[in-house]
């Protein structure tokens, strides 16, 4: 889009189709008209132009009556123009003397001599020249003499746009910025330039950019706290902004602009920035203390991070290039299942994809069937059974040159578009290094899975439990977590991890053999930085219990164990002094349980567990500095606590009788 400020240097327009107006917030009936514009131009083989005024008609010929409340400047304007592809934007500088022109002057000397248009797109109560002289009857009573077409945009759309207008403002003054973006087909947005405040924001760690606007009459929401999106030098931020009087510096009460930026540390005074409000998070409010102030900012902060997350949802576009994925099944014993839902694999509509099956020295006949029906397919073949996570690390070693992993269960059934709007999250957020997908029942298909269900946490005491499963309650999925947010672990029946991150990252712990590896991995990448997101736009049904059936003695021992392992490799020290004897406990109350259940092959392997873990705690400390040395080497950000809840699940679960994550 080319942009024309002086009427004195137009070029020459190719066949203009041309619209006139002054397109305040760009919104979607406007929009809908340029689409109209673009459409006659295609046919015209002409140019697409947009005229509009600066500064707004109404502040030069009313100058004393300040109600005018726009809702993009002119700078917003070019900016969102610039989004919906027309060729020129005209900005025309209103002045007086603009004003005084007659209509007829208004259409000779400057609509047909600067623009020659082909053809004017206008509604029914466009007025122009001197005392509004001019309208559409008077523009097509010149056609002819001028050689140009009329087309009038239906009166209907005029009146849409009309309240479609109010709405906005409306809206807008209600703090209501997200009902008022999608009113408009975009963020509202607020620009202006970075400049120096009393620098009290850094010290409660949270430096804010002061922002000066530069239109006097910009309609501003009111005070409070709004999640934004942040453009500085074309690149894309996320941050909070103030709006308000600051009630609890006792020295200062001017109303200031300001926005605290996540994930960024530059000087950026006298820079231009531009924010997008993407939602509303609360009021402005008056702290007793500096350090409350700060504490209710972690508050926001976290409030912000979420809605952002969920904006995603609404902003993602189609993907724009495909990046290479490796879907790698583990495969032991499993020859029907790939039977089963290979085929259906083979279905998923993703234009970049690898399917690849490692063998983990099955004794079934796996490897005739692969060989004989699926030619086509990548078998990697190991030499032993290293179980899950030993498995894993060696296959991958194997797969290269791939952008992403999807390490998938051998009993999952796929639907079509399940890799796309994984891809698609990760492509857009660099600081998300997993993302699981929804995990259904295979069997009761409207109810969670229990390996993963919507979203792996972690409770205070190290035990895990899902957004739709708690413990052995698998809840049905009503669509009640299906927005994308994030977790704290993502399940490994079907994981998708950057490719590169999962090898700097120390890929799984061998010592692991089976079950609970990738809390421990996912853990890793949140201490470094990383977010884990659950996305479940993409849906997968799990048989579940697939290669090691639940409630086995063996399958208890490896809980038990390997969640010792988990907690000690990764919790702080402070934290294990006295967790660990708690976990000796606690596990005792579960060995108690097993007991009373006649269990006692359970009771046993809880024991072995134990005497697997506490006797070798000495050995185990190489592991825990390996692990911390792993987490620095891929540090991004300081760790991340999202989807660690701060209570004990046992006590919740039991005692309070919370059965669903909606209700904790
Ligand atoms: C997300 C966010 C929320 C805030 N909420 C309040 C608030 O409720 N009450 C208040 O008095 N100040 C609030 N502040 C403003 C702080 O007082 C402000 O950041 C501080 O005065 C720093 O100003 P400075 O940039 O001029 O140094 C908030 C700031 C941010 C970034
Ligand atoms: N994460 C960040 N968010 C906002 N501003 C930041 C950030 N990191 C550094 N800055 C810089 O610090 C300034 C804000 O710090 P602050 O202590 O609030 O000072 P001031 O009162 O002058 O705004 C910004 O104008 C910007 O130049």
């Amino acid at each position: 889009m080319r942009v024309h400020r002086d009427l004195n240097d137009l070029p020459d327009f190719k066949n203009a189709v041309v619209t006139i107006g002054s397109f305040d917030g760009v919104h979607q009936g406007h929009q809908s008209i340029i689409e109209q514009v673009r459409q006659i131009a295609l046919r015209y083989g002409g140019e697409s132009v947009v005229i509009t005024f600066h500064p707004h008609p109404r502040s030069i010929v009313f100058p004393k009556d300040t109600s005018l409340r726009l809702i993009t400047t002119t700078e917003e304007k070019i900016e969102l123009f610039e989004r919906y592809h027309i060729d020129h934007l005209v900005i025309v500088p209103f002045t007086v003397e603009f004003s005084q022109m007659s209509a007829d002057e208004y259409i000779e000397k400057f609509l047909v001599e600067k623009f020659h248009p082909k053809c004017i797109v206008i509604g029914y109560d466009h007025r122009f020249g001197l005392s509004r002289q001019g309208d559409i009857h008077y523009l097509r009573w010149h056609c002819e003499r001028f050689g140009y077409e009329v087309v009038e945009i239906e009166p209907r759309q005029v009146d849409d746009m009309t309240v479609s207008s109010t709405k906005i403002r409306r809206a807008l003054e209600n703090c209501e910025v997200k009902a008022a973006a999608q009113l408009m087909g975009h963020y509202f947005p607020l620009s202006g330039v970075v400049v120096k405040g009393q620098q009290i924001g850094r010290t409660l760690g949270f430096p804010t950019a002061n922002i000066e606007l530069n239109e006097r009459f910009k309609l501003i929401p009111p005070d409070g706290i709004y999640a934004v999106k942040v453009s500085i030098n074309a690149q894309q931020y996320r941050g909070m902004l103030y709006m308000g009087t600051r009630p609890t510096l006792k020295q200062y009460h001017n109303r200031t602009i300001e926005v605290n930026i996540f994930d960024f540390n530059q000087d950026i005074y006298e820079q231009k920035i531009t924010l997008e409000l993407v939602d509303f998070i609360r009021h402005d409010q008056k702290y007793a203390q500096l350090s409350d102030l700060a504490k209710q900012l972690e508050q926001d902060k976290i409030a912000v991070e979420k809605v952002l997350l969920e904006a995603l949802d609404e902003d993602l576009g189609p993907l724009e290039h495909f990046p290479k994925v490796a879907v790698v099944i583990l495969n032991y014993n499993g020859r029907a299942y790939l039977q089963r839902f290979l085929p259906i694999l083979f279905n998923s509509t993703y234009p970049n994809l690898e399917i690849i099956v490692a063998d983990n020295a099955s004794t079934d006949d796996s490897i005739e069937f692969l060989e004989e029906h699926y030619p086509q397919l990548r078998l990697i073949e190991l030499p032993e059974n290293y179980g899950y996570a030993g498995g894993y690390n060696e296959a991958l070693r194997q797969v290269s040159g791939v952008d992403y992993y999807v390490l998938l269960n051998s009993d999952i059934e796929v639907t079509s578009g399940w890799i796309e709007p994984i891809i698609q999250i990760m492509e857009k957020d660099l600081n998300i290094g997993a993302v699981q997908p929804k995990i259904l029942s295979f069997a009761h298909r409207d109810t969670f899975e229990y390996a993963g269900a919507s979203g792996g946490w972690l409770d205070t005491l190290g035990y895990p439990f899902c957004r739709g499963r708690i413990f052995a309650h698998t809840e049905k999925d009503t669509g009640q977590y299906n927005s994308t947010c994030e977790i704290f672990w993502a399940t490994g029946a079907a994981l998708f991890i950057r490719a590169e991150l999962f090898h700097n990252i120390g890929g799984f712990d061998q010592d692991y053999f089976a079950h609970a590896e990738e809390i421990d991995l996912c853990w890793r990448l949140k201490r470094a930085g990383y977010k884990i997101v659950v996305r479940p736009q993409s849906v997968v049904y799990h048989v579940g219990g697939g290669t090691l059936s639940y409630n086995t003695p063996r399958k208890t021992y490896l809980n038990f164990r390997n969640t010792l392992y988990t907690i000690y490799k990764n919790e702080s020290a402070s934290k294990l002094l006295w967790l660990l004897p708690l976990r000796l406990i606690l596990d005792g109350l579960a060995a108690g349980l097993f007991l009373s259940q006649g269990r006692l092959d359970h009771i046993r392997s809880i024991v072995q567990a134990h005497w697997s873990f506490f006797p070798k705690l000495p050995a185990l400390r190489k592991k825990r500095r390996e692990a911390a040395e792993r987490v620095e080497k891929c540090r991004i950000h300081a760790e991340n606590h999202q989807g660690r809840y701060p209570r004990s699940i046992a006590m919740d679960y039991y005692g309070r009788r919370k059965r669903r994550f909606e209700d904790l």
